[in-house]
């Protein structure tokens, strides 16, 4: 498996440290407003990196953090009267809540920034007492020249950005370049105790300190959108590898493309979002996750409620082949002796399936891992239409795949989970019994009843069909 390393801007050979166990820190959310769609894509996006490094067998340990210590939360909190940590649990609550709704697999640890302070200083301590932190007039900031390495990961030329720098009026700081590690405290922000007075952690130090507490001083994946490239990745890693003393801190890093909207990245800050929780009360979540997953993770997504709509139509003919799977299955039997389309279906799908793998193992393009799931889908209807005795076995197997699908695109929720499973067998013995007795209603041209039993159970969305091979039932 191949993953596009944002650090050595390279596709590589994947290979974690631990031969069971993926480590992942993906950044989380600064909780000041609700989650959009962009928030969306990224967590969507890791999510299904997850799913299908377990699909691979791996144990996948990831970690989210939740920024909930920051300048614009303290100025939305200011606005609306209310203490910093009341609003950050009202974001961190709704945002928690989108994502399970988005059928996103939870974190191990979702670490708050206020709750990690103590680990913070020490941290702190340490860059200082190495010689890459200084106390200036206003705060701790890491002596970003001394760290050899700056820039490994977004290219970034120091001599050529310090052009882009304000002229700083704060003389106490050695380059412009240098950033904040620790703030000093100023009236009416939230403020901890320090060896270096009260102050407030600054925020590229919270994601060092509760990476390496959580997930230990080397790790495999790393992640967040394409912002986070620079500089907040870049510092965490000049922090970290300074920590630590060791090469590389994090072995991939991952980084995904903005959701797009009028041209420019959905952000809160520029105000041209679409809320998570508005769109799904709107769109099923699997038509969400359908219309996220048909562009590659790298590319830009433009929003637009026709690429949702186009989804929302993929996604009902996915299901179309899954109910008419459902039910040719019901009524048909395990060959003994094969055809030629039997055989031809056979290695069509098998094919399908191995490029769905390729797809996915070349840097999770699952763009072109959806068109296999589409032609598997066109193949196995035609089958389905075409042959007059379709073998079970191929049946089963179609839909082993789908099923495999939906565990790895959190998708088909109603075909995997387990309860559904349970309720739709019980389900489909009674509808069973009743196409049983209709079937003897007709043989005693007791017809009356008979069509009853079919109206009755359309009126409960179960459609009934008489074919030359008898009958068979459908979700409407
Ligand atoms: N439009 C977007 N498309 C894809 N990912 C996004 C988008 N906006 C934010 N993200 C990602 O979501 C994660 C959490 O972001 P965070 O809360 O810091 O948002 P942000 O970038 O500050 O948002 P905003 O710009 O809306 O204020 C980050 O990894 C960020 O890169
Ligand atoms: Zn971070």
């Amino acid at each position: 498996m191949k993953i596009y390393n944002t650090l050595t801007k390279k596709k590589e050979e994947f290979n974690s440290i631990d031969e069971h166990e993926v480590k992942m820190y993906v950044c989380g959310p600064t909780v000041y407003d609700y989650a959009h769609l962009g928030h969306g894509r990224t967590y969507v996006v890791f999510d299904t990196i997850r799913r299908y490094l377990e699909h691979k067998n791996y144990i996948v340990k990831l970690v989210i953090n939740f920024t909930d210590i920051d300048d614009k939360i303290i100025k939305r909190a200011n606005e609306e009267n209310i203490p910093p940590t009341e609003l950050a649990d009202k974001f961190i609550k709704s945002f928690l809540e989108d994502m399970e709704k988005l059928n996103i697999k939870p974190a191990y640890v979702y670490p708050r920034v206020s709750e990690h302070i103590k680990d913070i200083i020490r941290f702190i301590e340490v860059l200082i007492k190495k010689g890459y932190a200084y106390v200036a007039d206003d705060g701790i900031y890491f002596d970003v020249r001394k760290f050899k390495d700056y820039g490994k990961l977004s290219n970034i030329n120091l001599d050529e950005i310090r052009t882009g720098y304000r002229i700083e009026t704060n003389l106490t700081k050695r380059n412009p370049e240098d950033f904040a590690l620790w703030k000093f405290a100023k009236p009416n922000e939230p403020k901890w105790d320090s060896p270096w007075g009260e102050g407030r952690p600054a925020w590229h130090i919270e994601c060092s300190a509760m990476g390496i507490k959580y997930l230990g001083e080397q790790f495999d994946i790393h992640g967040g959108g394409n912002d986070l490239i620079f500089p907040h990745h870049e510092n965490e890693i000049a922090q970290s590898e300074v920590y630590t003393d060791k090469k590389p801190w994090v072995k991939y890093w991952i980084h995904t493309g903005f959701v797009m909207m009028d041209k420019e990245k959905m952000s809160k800050s520029l105000g041209n979002f679409v809320e998570l929780k508005d769109l799904l009360d709107k769109y099923d979540f699997e038509v969400i996750r359908l219309f996220l997953l048909q562009r590659h993770y790298r590319s830009p997504l433009d929003y637009s409620e026709e690429g949702l709509l186009d989804a929302k139509i993929s996604l009902e003919k996915l299901y179309n082949t899954l109910k008419n799977i459902d039910a040719i299955c019901r009524n048909s039997h395990v060959k003994h002796k094969l055809n030629e389309i039997d055989i031809k279906t056979y290695e069509t799908i098998k094919n399908a399936w191995i490029n769905f793998y390729n797809a996915m193992d070349d840097d999770f393009n699952t763009p072109e891992a959806l068109k296999y799931v589409f032609e598997v889908s066109s193949v196995i209807n035609k089958y389905m239409n075409e042959s007059n005795n379709p073998n079970k076995s191929l049946l089963i197997m179609t839909n082993e795949f789908f099923k495999m699908i939906g565990e790895i695109f959190g998708i088909f929720h109603n075909i995997i989970n387990n309860k559904n499973n349970e309720d739709k067998n019980m389900e489909g013995h009674l509808i069973d019994i009743l196409i049983n007795i209709r079937a003897k209603l007709k043989e005693e041209k007791n017809y009356k009843l008979a069509d009853e039993i079919r109206s009755e159970l359309k009126n409960i969305g179960i459609q009934l069909e008489d074919s030359p091979k008898g009958t068979i039932w459908k979700k409407l």
